[in-house]
């Protein structure tokens, strides 16, 4: 099993190159499965994920292909698909569920794993599942899948008006998908407003989906009868920028991000703002960017995680790995999942001083940490065992780090160009 050895102390100088959003580009491979065209992804990024979602679509019969340099991608879904997805795939990647609303509105039916709970919560899918029902779909629970079919004398989804109890990343994904090929309009309330439902929102209307509204909590969405193929980038990964502002921030340095959006990431440039970081965003002659200064102890910030435009659960412990090292207390609070402390354990090994109870996290500021083995739990829980290795005092060994590599394409190179001392040991 692969593991980092990281020795910390390095400020970070240099320029890094953000690649595109794991949760853009899965959605938006699901979405190739809405026609028989050739459809084009471009700034994949290269990570596991996106290799189990391709292995997915391959096994269902969707002709794949990847460029060279593994940052675009080509997909062409032509019949005869099999519209399932097995547990040994859903089981390693939640993202999986992402097939139903494409298989069910194209094929009209669909024959997809339950991803069951993982480290961070338990995630339930009721509420793609109802959404589903209220658009025609009939779907039982049987042996750990959801067996999905179309109502009988039905040939397809229909629109309805779907409210969720709670906001969902994927369920409006899958809804915004499965309408785009329904019969009349959908209205999705309370949706998620993410920027990467709004990416996969201009994806579909690349592919002829009439779609209004997305990046606000009403998506009106009028079915189409077929979609076409298109080409699309994939928009830059806010999670992956957050998580080098931070590690900029902790360790002190001066580093530009290329393609990094300010824009979707605000809630977080703004709390590294008063925490005294300099972060300064713009365009240049090779697009957007943000330029990250940090020296001397920061200021710690209080937070609490909510869903989009607020400050993002994806981005909460790296965050706190930074309050770790900062100047005073702060109090960190998870509404999203229950159970995303996994980490606090871990940076507590590193000298960190983190008190849980429920949802909050009373987190002390220290002068520094000291190295030390160390077991990621989940992808951000990896991040910010990362960040707090490349500030620690001597050797920090992060073990696990399968869990890194289902979300970041090629970090510690990445690290390694900006001055890191990091190295992968298998
Ligand atoms: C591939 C992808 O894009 N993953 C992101 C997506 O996950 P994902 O889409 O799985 O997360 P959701 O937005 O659906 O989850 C939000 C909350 O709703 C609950 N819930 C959700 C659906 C449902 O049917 N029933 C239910 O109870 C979840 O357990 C959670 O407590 O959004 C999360 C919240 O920003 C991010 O952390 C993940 O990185
Ligand atoms: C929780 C995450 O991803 P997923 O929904 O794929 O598990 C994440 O990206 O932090």
């Amino acid at each position: 099993m692969d593991k980092l050895r990281i020795t910390g102390g390095r400020p970070l100088h240099g320029t890094v190159q953000i690649s595109g959003a794991k949760n853009a580009a899965l959605p938006e491979m699901c979405a190739a499965l809405l026609t028989a065209d050739a459809v084009t992804l471009n700034n994949v990024p290269r990570l596991r994920d996106v290799a189990t979602m391709r292995q997915l679509l391959d096994s269902m019969g969707v002709h794949t292909e990847t460029s060279g340099d593994g940052v675009g991608m080509s997909f062409r879904a032509g019949d005869p698909i099999r519209p399932e997805a097995s547990y040994d795939l859903v089981k390693t990647m939640r993202a999986s569920v992402l097939v139903l609303g494409p298989l069910l509105a194209r094929f009209g039916q669909a024959r997809v794993s339950l991803p069951g709970g993982c480290a961070i919560g338990s995630r339930p899918v009721d509420q793609h599942i109802k959404g589903m029902q209220a658009m025609g779909a009939e779907i039982d629970v049987e042996h750990g899948y959801m067996v999905a079919r179309l109502a009988p004398g039905r040939s397809r989804l229909h629109g309805a008006r779907i409210a969720t109890d709670m906001v969902t990343v994927t369920g409006t994904e899958n809804f915004l998908m499965a309408a785009a090929l329904a019969d009349g309009e959908t209205l999705l309330e309370n949706a998620a407003q993410e920027p990467e439902i709004s990416d996969l929102a201009e994806m579909l209307i690349a592919m002829g989906a009439r779609i209004e509204g997305h990046g606000t909590s009403r998506i009106h969405i009028q079915g189409v009868d077929r979609l076409k193929g298109c080409t699309h980038q994939v928009v830059a990964d806010r999670i992956e920028t957050g998580t080098f502002l931070c590690a900029v921030a902790a360790t002190g340095g001066d580093v530009r991000l290329r393609h990094g959006r300010a824009d979707h990431l605000e809630a977080v440039i703004d709390k590294l703002r008063e925490a005294g970081a300099t972060v300064e965003a713009g365009k240049d002659a090779e697009g957007d960017f943000i330029h990250v200064r940090s020296s001397g102890r920061l200021k710690a910030q209080s937070f609490r995680t909510t869903e989009y435009p607020g400050f993002p659960t994806d981005m909460q412990a790296q965050f706190m790995a930074l309050n770790s090292i900062s100047q005073g207390t702060s109090k960190v609070t998870e509404t999203i999942f229950e159970n995303r402390f996994m980490h606090v354990n871990e940076l507590v090994r590193l000298g960190a001083h983190v008190q849980t109870d429920g949802k909050v996290a009373v987190v002390e500021g220290v002068d520094k940490l000291q190295g030390a083995t160390v077991m990621a739990t989940d992808l951000r829980a990896s991040a910010s065992l990362v960040i707090a290795g490349l500030v620690a005092e001597g050797e920090t060994i992060v073990d696990r780090i399968y869990h890194l590599d289902r979300g970041y394409d090629q970090m510690e190179a990445k690290l390694r160009t900006i001055g890191a001392d990091i190295e992968r040991v298998r």
